[in-house]
């Protein structure tokens, strides 16, 4: 049914003719055609929440970039206000919340959300793939339950995220419930979108590198193992932005995929990880380089990962003011090599 599952087999580690490529924030963050799409609404929200036009921006990267697949057009701060915690997105600031959790009262007012409080990203998927026809396969995604609840108890992004992690120290059991709370959200949830047609998930840990190695254990990366051996119909990639202390530690993870970022050492990942498939890991910054730079640095992120299963894809997202050409000439590289 699908026409192109290059992603899919290069996730379950088989061969495949050439690297499959897709790049992080694809949708929504460079294009002048999701700009169009977004200036018409009210905000961010109104986008995430109608289904045909964020079917519509997550088809636009395959049709405009060439990418192997499409992420569902979403964030991961539904979770939380699913859960019972509203967010906002604040132009040029980004995402607030209102109210945040600090004492144990605070837990009463969430609940454990379900696939159907979030059903019109599962409607998003439904249209999306019905929109594809099988031209390439959806990525569905969701935070890691360390990041959302860093998230919830901050109430904004934050350079340190102080808040979340004196949390862990001044009152860990009431972090484990929250945590607990998320991850059961965060399974149904992808449950849910599996089932209307996600054909991969990704886990964004984005703040793991704030946390100690032994407290990203405990608090992190424990519930990221419940998520990925609850998901068994699909591949699961986990991505952990920073967290080069536990790259040895994802070997005993139930996932297929490991994304890197840039900071990675991709020979020490190979040996450290010979039974996943390695995701990454350019610079996203190599992207403000000359053409010739571009392909320069994609081959030799290619000549990196010779050998071993691999999706080309940047370290982090890509930046919103990069050239939608140089995005482009990355993902032609990887097209067009051949090792
Ligand atoms: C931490 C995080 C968030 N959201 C996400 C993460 C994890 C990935 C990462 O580490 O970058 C994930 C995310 N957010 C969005 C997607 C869509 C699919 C994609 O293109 O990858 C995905 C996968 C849309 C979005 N999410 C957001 C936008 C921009 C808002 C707009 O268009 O008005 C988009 C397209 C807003 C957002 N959402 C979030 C922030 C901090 C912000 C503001 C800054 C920013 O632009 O990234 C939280």
């Amino acid at each position: 049914m699908l026409k192109n599952d290059l992603i899919l087999r290069a996730a379950r580690g088989e061969k495949t003719e050439r690297t499959p490529v897709w790049v992080m924030r694809q949708a929504g963050r460079i294009l002048p055609e999701y700009r169009a799409v977004r200036n018409g609404l009210s905000g961010f929200k109104e986008l995430v929440e109608t289904p045909e036009l964020a079917a519509e921006v997550t088809i636009q990267p395959v049709d405009i970039l060439g990418v192997d697949a499409a992420i569902i057009f979403s964030d991961i701060l539904v979770i939380p206000e699913a859960m019972g915690l509203p967010y906002e997105m604040v132009e040029k600031t980004g995402p607030i919340f209102r109210k945040t959790v600090a004492t144990t009262e605070d837990l009463t007012s969430l609940k454990v959300a379900k696939a159907e409080d979030l059903s019109y990203t599962l409607e998003a998927i439904k249209i999306t793939k019905r929109e594809l026809s099988g031209r390439v396969p959806i990525i569905g995604f969701a935070g890691a339950p360390w990041t959302i609840f860093a998230y919830m108890v901050e109430g904004s992004g934050s350079k340190t995220f102080s808040k979340p992690r004196k949390m862990l120290y001044t009152d860990p059991e009431l972090a484990h419930r929250l945590l607990d709370m998320i991850t059961q959200s965060t399974i149904a949830y992808l449950k849910g979108q599996i089932a209307a047609g996600a054909d991969m998930v990704q886990i964004f840990d984005s703040w793991a590198g704030v946390l100690p190695p032994e407290q990203y254990q405990k608090f992190s990366l424990a519930y990221i193992e419940q998520i990925a051996a609850g998901i068994t119909e699909v591949p699961v990639t986990v991505f952990a932005k920073g967290a080069f202390f536990a790259i040895a530690d994802m070997a005993n993870i139930s996932c297929n995929t490991v994304g890197l970022d840039w900071n990675m050492d991709v020979q020490e990942a190979r040996k450290l990880l010979p039974g996943k498939t390695l995701q990454g890991n350019m610079d996203p910054c190599a992207l403000y380089g000359t053409f010739d730079q571009v392909k320069s640095e994609t081959i030799k992120m290619l000549k990196a990962f010779e050998g071993h299963p691999h999706i080309a894809n940047l370290g982090h997202g890509v930046y919103p003011d990069t050239d939608p050409d140089k995005v482009r000439c990355f993902i032609d590289t990887v097209k067009e090599y051949r090792a």
